[in-house]
């Protein structure tokens, strides 16, 4: 075929006027299209093959080839991939065919400034080329076709291009970019070293440029050793060699990966110093195709808690990199999960916004977020060993034994963040309201689930009871307490932060209401017998007349006063009615410098405590009131509204 010329689609043509007349922000990513395309051409290659091995001809090994000339001007892509006929070169590069650039292109507005942003974040295939030459000139032969039936496909990225038959002896096709002034950089081994390490490492085929080596400049005066040599230079010495590391580990069968390749993998993509605790590598088939490699560090992060922190995935779509730290494939709350995942369905150009739209991406959220939902479940079930433990350790097996207290470690350091999925995840709040674990009335050490509680409860219990303060020792030591452990009821001790706004989030476990014991009136059900019940009815009535008393001196601070039997050995709590926001949360709000609805408090008053029975008739009662208010105020964590006001009251009454 002489010489012809074909105009390209009008698409085509919108599109490269936009490529040539950018500023392009993000440049070098031509060069990882141009792989990528290079890559898919091998993959084709091999996939038509397996019918036809005579597609090899003499050259199995499939590879791609970047290469230079500084004094042509000219960057050279490579492969010996399945190449083109040139019914196919006018098709392909003619035309845009792929849907993501359909997209971009829908996307356009015709702004030149907004449009070249876009294009930043887009990638836009074969075209992109265009962004640092001024001119491509493709070389391709279609494997099996005759070295007669070459193609050359040449355009200056205007209005048309050139095709015509060439004698190839390779397969395969040649990108030449005939460079633009501005960007000979490229021209330069470090530069594209640099690029290949940054985008297509671990496309698993080779990439190789030719060696260079450097050579001391011609001696012009043998007898002037500094005047007379002519500057020295890298000079390329015919030898090829393998950039990239030409191995994505995930796509590699899990039997031939070892531990520590596993580890090393991590902290590669990490930078984390330490092992991981565990990962989950799979390869997800049906109607999403994608692998995962997910790990859970050790350890968490310095900034765990900024939840603007970027999910620690990266994408690749079919081993091309696309962008670190995509957000949308992990939910918020698992944001301290590291790894890869790999689509096969996505777009090479996908941007963040389009992740954000895409069903793909929702279904590989899900299915990640299950496998590390799974991955956690296994470490939790096999945390501790059996009971009667020193027998049964020993028939455990190696990989069971090596998960034993993994989860508590896990819990220790990410727990808190877990619990954010209770309020962010309502798809997966069973399963983990199932992975919570709390300290307790029974246990110092965070380590009793739901359902250890549950099958703990006493005859007649109908509530999961719990108390959150903001520390061990404050939950510990609270009145509300007291009866609980008078009766021998456990309670759940939740010290979290995220405690308060996460039971928001869970009413209930497997049928078991969730019961703060510093909420609502008192009430331990059938655990109270009848004679308790018809003591506390008749203490409260002989006291009705304090109680007046009481309300009316702390009207302003106290919503109710009312007799209870919650307290053993102090005088008075606070509690707050049932759907109120609990003290801790709205002094937390408060801290955190956001409005927070005035809580008034119930005053709760123990009528068996001498304090409590001094009052009546009392000269002091104002005081007294006052002084049981604020004392029950303190001893759940708050401060008394007017604390100078406090202490004089009491030290009149001590003097
Ligand atoms: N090195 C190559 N060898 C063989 N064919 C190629 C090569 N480069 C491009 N092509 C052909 O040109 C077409 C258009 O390439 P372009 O990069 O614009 O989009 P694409 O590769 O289809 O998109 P994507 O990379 O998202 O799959 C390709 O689909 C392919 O058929």
């Amino acid at each position: 075929m002489s010489k012809q010329t074909h105009a390209f689609q009008a698409e085509v043509a919108q599109l490269l006027h936009l490529v040539t007349h950018s500023l392009y922000s993000n440049q070098e990513i031509f060069l990882r299209e141009l792989i990528s395309n290079a890559s898919d051409a091998c993959d084709k290659l091999r996939f038509e093959a397996l019918n036809n091995n005579g597609l090899y001809e003499d050259a199995p090994d499939l590879q791609v080839r970047l290469s230079f000339d500084k004094a042509a001007k000219t960057l050279t892509i490579t492969d010996n991939g399945i190449g083109m006929t040139a019914q196919e070169a006018i098709d392909h590069l003619g035309t845009i065919a792929k849907s993501g650039t359909k997209d971009f292109m829908s996307k356009l507005s015709g702004d030149q400034k907004s449009d070249a942003q876009l294009i930043g974040q887009f990638g836009v295939g074969f075209y992109s080329g265009f962004i640092v030459a001024e001119k491509i000139t493709v070389e391709t032969r279609r494997a099996g076709a005759a070295a007669a039936e070459g193609v050359r496909w040449i355009s200056g990225g205007t209005g048309d291009f050139e095709v015509e038959t060439i004698t190839r002896a390779e397969r395969g096709t040649s990108v030449i970019l005939h460079l633009r002034e501005e960007a000979l950089e490229y021209a330069n081994t470090w530069k594209l070293k640099e690029i290949v390490g940054k985008y297509s490492d671990h496309i698993s085929l080779p990439i190789l440029m030719e060696k260079e080596e450097w050579q001391d400049g011609e001696l012009i005066d043998p007898n002037d050793e500094n005047g007379g040599r002519k500057p020295g230079g890298m000079v390329k010495t015919g030898e090829w060699e393998t950039i990239n590391k030409a191995s994505a580990l995930w796509t590699r069968p899990k039997k031939d990966i070892t531990d520590e390749q596993y580890a090393d993998f991590y902290k590669q993509i990490s930078r984390d110093f330490e092992a991981p605790l565990t990962w989950t590598h799979n390869r997800v088939e049906g109607s999403t195709e994608y692998t995962q490699l997910l790990y859970i560090p050790s350890k968490a992060p310095q900034d765990l808690w900024n939840r603007d922190k970027k999910a620690g995935i990266k994408l690749y779509v079919k081993r091309v990199f696309i962008m670190d730290e995509a957000e949308a494939l992990m939910p918020s709350y698992l944001r301290f999960v590291k790894g890869v995942v790999d689509s096969a369905d996505l777009p090479l150009n996908v941007s963040r916004e389009l992740l954000q739209e895409s069903r793909d991406v929702k279904a590989i959220r899900e299915g990640c977020t299950k496998r590390v939902l799974s991955m956690l479940e296994d470490l939790a079930k096999h945390d501790k060993a059996p009971e009667a433990s020193a027998e049964v350790t020993d028939v455990l097996s190696e990989e069971d034994k090596a998960k034993l207290g993994q989860y508590t470690k896990f819990y220790a350091e990410f727990g808190a963040v877990l619990k954010e999925g209770l309020g962010e995840d309502f798809g997966n709040k069973d399963r983990l309201s199932k992975l919570l674990r709390f300290a307790s009335t029974t246990s110092d050490t965070v380590s009793v689930s739901f359902a250890d509680y549950k099958a703990r409860m006493k005859e007649g219990q109908d509530a999961i009871y719990y108390i959150t303060a903001d520390t061990l020792a404050a939950a510990k030591n609270s009145p509300q307490l007291e009866v609980f452990k008078k009766k021998g009821i456990e309670v759940l001790l939740m010290t979290d932060r995220v405690d308060e706004w996460a039971l928001n989030f869970v009413h209930e476990f497997d049928g078991t209401p969730l019961q703060s014991v510093a909420k609502g009136a008192f009430d331990l059900g059938k655990l109270q017998d009848e004679e308790e019940k018809k003591a506390a009815e008749d203490a409260a009535e002989t006291f009705k007349p304090v109680l007046a008393k009481l309300k009316e001196a702390l009207k302003d601070k106290a919503e109710d006063v009312r007799v209870t039997s919650r307290l053993v050995d102090s005088p008075a709590c606070l509690v707050v009615t049932d759907d109120g926001m609990s003290m801790q949360l709205a002094r937390m709000l408060k801290q955190a410098g956001q409005q927070a609805p005035e809580v008034k408090p119930v005053l709760e008053v123990n009528p068996e405590h001498a304090l409590v029975k001094k009052l009546d008739g009392s000269v002091h009662f104002h005081d007294l009131a006052h002084i049981l208010f604020d004392q029950a105020l303190l001893a759940e964590g708050g401060l008394p509204a007017d604390p100078a006001a406090y202490v004089k009251r009491v030290n009149a009454l001590l003097s």
